[in-house]
C-alpha cells in the first residue's frame, strides 16, 4: 500500500473515531445538563421533601430518617453528576487528540494482527465490545514502550500473552486532522521527540505520554519495588517519569488507590506550580504536593524560629570568608549524617539509666513540681519500663499532683479575687456546666457556701487548664536543654560517637549551636536531628495513609532526612528521584552504588535505575555542560541541533549590563517565550533584577523563594530556586572564576546552565571559571569584549 493509501485510510479512521467522540460528547452533554438541573432542583426542594416535625420527640427520629434518605438520594446524583462530567472532560481531551500510537500485534495461534491505538483513554466502540482507542497505561500498551517490531510478550493480570509486533507507528492528530504519521523501530520516534523537544517551553510542564521512551517506561510501571531510586542526568525527563508513573498507577490501581494518598516532595513552592498541571492532562487528580520545609516549619515553626535551606545555602556559598566558616561547614556535615543519627539513637538508650531533662511545672511563678523530683519519679519506675512507658507515668503522677495542687488552692487569695469580678455571664456558664454535669438533675445555687466552692472549683480548673494540656502533651520533657546538652558535654559525645572521631571545630560547633538554640533559633541542619530527638522520647508521629511518596531532588536530602521519611511513612513506597551532580547542599546525599539512600530499605527492596540520556537540552548544550562534572561523558545528547554555547568576557559591570541587556531584547525580538538570567544567590538576583528592570521596557520577574507560580517571560533567578525547572534561553549572570570556582560551586553552576533548552550563554565579570576553561574551546564560543568599548 502506498504511503498516500496509508494515510487516507488512517485518516478516515481519524474521521469516524471523532464522530463517535462527537456524538458521545453531545450525548453526554445532554445527560450533565438534566444532571446539573436535578441537583440544582433537588438542592432547593432538599427542605421540602424531608417530612419535618420537631414538634414531638418521637417525630425526631422520623425526620432525621427522612432527611438521611433524602441527602442520600442528593449525594448519589451528585456522585453521578462528577461522573458524567468526568467522562465528558475525558471526551472533551480524545476529541483534540485521539491517539498517538498504533501497533499491529499478531498474539501466537491467531492468524491476523490486531490493530491497537493508543491514546490518553480508553474508548469502547458503539456496541461497547472492541476497543478503538486503549488507554496508554493498560497492560497491552506496554508494547508500544518497550518493543520493537518482532517477537515479544506482555503480562496482564491473567496471565502472559506472547506474540508479534508486526508495525508500530506514531501520529500527531490535532482537531480531527493528522498532522504527522510515520512508522517506527525500537525508540518511539526520533522524529516526533524532535518535533516535541524543539518546541518552545511552557510555563507549566508537560506530559509525555506520546514519546516515553524504553528506559522511562522501566520506572513508570515499575510497582513491586518498595524504593526507586532513579539516577539521570539533568533533562533526563526524572520528573516527567514520575508523574507519568503517578498516573499509571492511579490508574493500574484504580480500586484502591486515591490521588490524595500519594505525596511529591518538591525542591521549592514554585516547583509545584510547575508540575501541578501534568496529571490534570491526563485526566488523573493531582496529588498531593509539599516541601520538606513545610512539613518542619508545621512540625516546629511555633516553637522556634527555622532556618529554611536556601538560607544555609546562600550561607555556604558567600560566608566563606567569615571565621566560623569551615566550622559551620564540619557541623552541616556532621549533623546530616547518618552518623549523627546514631548519636542521637545512643543517646536515646542512655537515659534508661540517666541524664533525662524536665521542666518545673510551674503555676502563676510558683513551681508546684519541681526538675529534680520528676526526675527522681521518672527513675524510680525501674529499668525494665521503656522510656516512653516511664514518661506516661511521670505525666500521670503529675496530673494528680497538679489535682492536689488545685484542691490545696481552692481558699487561695486569687481565687477570691476571681470570683469578686465574675461577671453574670460566667455565673451563668458555671450554673449551665454544674447543671451538664449533674444530668439535668434541677440545681439551684442555693448555699452560699456550696456555691462558693463550685465557683471556685470552676475557677481553679480553668486557670489549670493550659497546665494540664502542657502535661498530657508531654511538653514536661526538656527537649531544647536535652539537645543543647549533647553539645555541652564532650566527653558524652566521644561515647556517644564510639569509634567515630568527634567532627573538626568541635568547640566551635557547640557553641555555635547553643547560641542558636537559647535564641529559640535552629539551624537548617539541627532541625530534623532535634526533631528525631523529640520524636524518639516523645512517641513518633506517623502517616500511615500515605502509600506513595515521590522525593524529587533526592540528592538534596540528608542521610539523616531520609531516614526521618522512612519512618514518617511506614506504608508507602519511595520513588526517589536525582542527580547526584546537581546536588548543590552541603548535605547532599549519593543516589546509587552504598549510600543513604540505597541502605534505606536494604538490597533487596531496592532497585535503581539510571537515566543518561539527555531530552531538555540541544546537543550542543549536553556537550558542553557535561565536560563540568565527573563523569559526564557518560551523558548522551539527544540529536537535536542548535547554536554553540557562548561565553562573553567582559571588563567592567557597565559594560556587562550593556551586553546582557542588549542580549535580552535581542531575544525577546526573536520571540523567545522564556529566557532566565541566572544569578548565584538570592541577593545577587535582587541586584541584577533591579538594574534590569530600568533597562527594559518590561520589568523582569524576580524569582524569590516565596514565589508560587512559574511563567513566561523574562526572570531572573537565583541557581538554586531554578532546579527542576527549565527555560528556552539561560543567561548566566556571572559565570567568571571569581563566581564559580570552589569545588562546592561546581554542581550549583552545572545545574544552572542545564537549565537552558535551546540556547545558553554565559557571561563572566572577568576571567571565565575554571569549570569552563578547563573543557576545550571545541565546546564553545568565546567573545572577549573586554578590548571593546560600549558606546
Ligand atoms: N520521553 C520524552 N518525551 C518528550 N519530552 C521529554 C521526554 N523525556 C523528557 N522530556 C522533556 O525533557 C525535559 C526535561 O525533563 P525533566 O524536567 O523531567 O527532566 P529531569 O531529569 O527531571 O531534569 P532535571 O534533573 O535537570 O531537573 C522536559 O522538557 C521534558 O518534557
Amino acid at each position: 500500500m502506498s504511503t498516500e493509501q496509508q494515510w487516507n485510510e488512517e485518516q478516515q479512521r481519524v474521521n469516524s473515531v471523532t464522530d463517535l467522540i462527537e456524538h458521545r460528547i453531545t450525548a453526554l452533554e445532554e445527560v450533565a445538563g438534566s444532571f446539573r438541573g436535578e441537583v440544582v432542583e433537588m438542592r432547593k426542594e432538599f427542605w421540602d421533601e424531608v417530612t419535618m416535625n420537631f414538634s414531638e420527640a418521637d417525630d425526631v427520629g422520623e425526620t432525621s430518617t427522612s432527611m438521611r434518605q433524602q441527602s442520600q438520594v442528593l449525594s448519589d446524583r451528585e456522585r453521578s453528576h462528577l461522573n458524567t462530567a468526568a467522562a465528558l472532560d475525558k471526551m472533551k481531551r480524545l476529541h483534540h487528540s485521539p491517539y498517538f500510537g498504533r501497533i499491529d500485534f499478531k498474539e501466537a495461534g491467531y492468524a491476523d494482527a490486531e490493530r491497537i491505538y493508543l491514546g490518553i483513554a480508553s474508548l469502547l466502540d458503539e456496541q461497547e465490545e472492541s476497543f478503538l482507542i486503549y488507554d496508554w497505561r493498560a497492560p497491552i500498551s506496554n508494547l508500544y514502550y518497550d518493543g520493537a517490531p518482532g517477537p515479544i510478550s506482555y503480562r496482564t493480570p491473567s496471565g502472559e500473552i506472547s506474540g508479534e509486533i508486526e508495525m508500530k507507528r506514531q501520529f500527531v492528530i490535532r482537531d480531527r486532522r493528522i498532522r504527522f504519521m510515520f512508522d517506527t523501530g525500537v525508540t518511539i520516534g526520533d522524529q516526533l521527540l524532535q518535533a516535541v523537544l524543539s518546541r518552545t517551553s511552557d510555563a507549566q510542564m508537560k506530559s509525555i505520554v506520546a514519546t516515553i521512551q524504553k528506559e522511562q517506561n522501566r520506572i513508570i510501571r515499575n510497582d513491586r519495588t518498595r524504593m526507586l531510586i532513579v539516577q539521570g542526568a539533568a533533562g533526563s525527563g526524572k520528573t516527567s517519569a514520575a508523574l507519568q508513573r503517578v498516573a499509571y498507577l492511579l490508574y493500574k490501581y484504580r480500586e484502591h488507590l486515591q490521588a490524595d494518598q500519594m505525596v511529591l516532595f518538591s525542591p521549592n513552592p514554585m516547583f509545584n506550580s510547575y508540575v501541578s498541571t501534568v496529571l490534570p492532562e491526563l485526566g488523573e487528580e493531582n496529588m498531593l504536593q509539599t516541601t520538606f520545609q513545610e512539613y518542619l516549619e508545621r512540625r516546629l515553626g511555633r516553637e522556634y524560629q527555622l532556618e529554611d535551606p536556601f538560607i544555609q545555602l546562600e550561607y555556604v556559598l558567600t560566608a566563606m570568608q567569615e571565621p566560623e566558616y569551615d566550622a559551620r561547614m564540619s557541623s552541616i556535615r556532621f549533623k546530616s549524617s547518618a552518623s549523627f543519627q546514631k548519636v542521637i539513637t545512643r543517646y536515646k538508650e542512655s537515659m534508661l539509666s540517666g541524664g533525662m531533662k524536665f521542666k518545673p511545672v510551674r503555676f502563676q511563678g510558683k513551681v508546684i513540681v519541681d526538675a529534680e523530683a520528676m526526675a527522681e519519679k521518672f527513675y524510680s519506675f525501674g529499668s525494665s519500663v521503656k522510656l516512653v512507658s516511664r514518661l506516661e507515668l511521670l505525666r500521670d503522677w503529675l496530673l494528680k499532683e497538679l489535682s492536689a495542687f488545685g484542691k490545696s488552692e481552692l481558699n487561695a487569695p486569687w481565687v477570691d479575687q476571681q470570683l469578686d469580678v465574675m461577671e453574670p455571664e460566667d455565673l451563668q456558664r458555671a450554673y449551665q456546666r454544674l447543671k451538664r454535669k449533674q444530668k439535668g438533675k434541677s440545681h439551684t445555687f442555693d448555699d452560699f457556701q456550696q456555691e462558693r466552692e463550685i465557683l471556685a472549683r470552676m475557677v481553679v480548673s480553668d486557670r489549670l487548664k493550659p497546665l494540664r494540656k502542657w502535661i498530657k502533651s508531654l511538653r514536661f520533657v526538656d527537649i531544647r536543654q536535652l539537645y543543647a546538652n549533647l553539645f555541652q558535654d564532650q566527653a558524652q559525645m566521644v561515647r556517644l560517637l564510639e569509634n567515630e572521631p568527634l567532627p573538626a571545630h568541635w568547640e566551635a560547633i557547640s557553641t555555635m549551636t547553643l547560641r542558636r538554640l537559647k535564641l529559640q533559633e535552629l539551624a537548617y541542619e539541627d532541625i530534623t536531628p532535634y526533631l528525631y530527638l523529640r520524636e524518639l522520647l516523645l512517641g513518633f508521629h506517623i502517616n500511615s495513609g500515605i502509600r506513595h511518596v515521590i522525593i524529587d531532588e533526592a540528592q538534596d536530602y540528608s542521610a539523616f532526612q531520609l531516614a526521618f521519611m522512612k519512618r514518617l511513612f511506614p506504608h508507602a513506597k519511595i520513588t526517589a528521584l536525582g542527580d547526584f551532580n546537581q546536588a548543590i547542599y552541603a548535605h547532599s546525599s549519593v543516589l546509587s552504588g552504598t549510600g543513604p539512600l540505597s541502605d534505606l530499605y536494604g538490597p533487596e527492596n531496592t532497585e535503581v535505575i539510571e537515566l543518561t540520556r539527555s531530552y531538555r537540552s540541544t546537543m550542543e548544550i549536553v556537550e558542553f555542560t557535561r565536560g563540568m562534572v565527573p563523569g559526564g561523558e557518560h551523558i548522551i545528547p539527544f540529536n537535536r541541533s542548535g547554536e554553540k554555547p557562548k561565553v562573553i568576557v567582559t571588563a567592567d559591570l557597565e559594560q556587562h549590563m550593556h551586553h546582557i541587556t542588549a542580549d535580552l531584547h535581542h531575544l525577546i525580538e526573536q520571540g523567545y517565550e522564556s529566557v532566565a538570567v541566572i544569578c548565584k544567590t538570592a541577593e545577587e538576583s535582587s541586584e541584577v533584577h533591579a538594574l534590569l528592570s530600568q533597562k527594559l521596557d518590561t520589568a523582569p520577574k524576580l524569582i524569590k523563594k516565596t514565589t508560587l507560580a512559574f511563567e513566561q517571560g523574562v526572570h531572573v533567578v537565583p541557581a538554586y530556586l531554578a532546579k527542576g525547572v527549565e527555560f528556552d534561553a539561560v543567561l548566566i549572570y556571572d559565570g567568571s572564576a571569581a563566581a564559580y570556582s570552589h569545588e562546592q560551586e561546581r554542581k550549583l553552576f552545572y545545574t544552572a546552565c542545564t537549565r537552558a533548552m535551546h540556547l545558553l550563554h554565559v557571561y563572566c565579570l572577568g576571567k571565565p571559571s575554571p569549570f569552563i576553561s578547563s573543557q576545550s574551546e571545541e565546546w564553545y564560543e568565546v567573545s572577549n569584549m573586554t578590548a571593546t568599548r560600549v558606546e
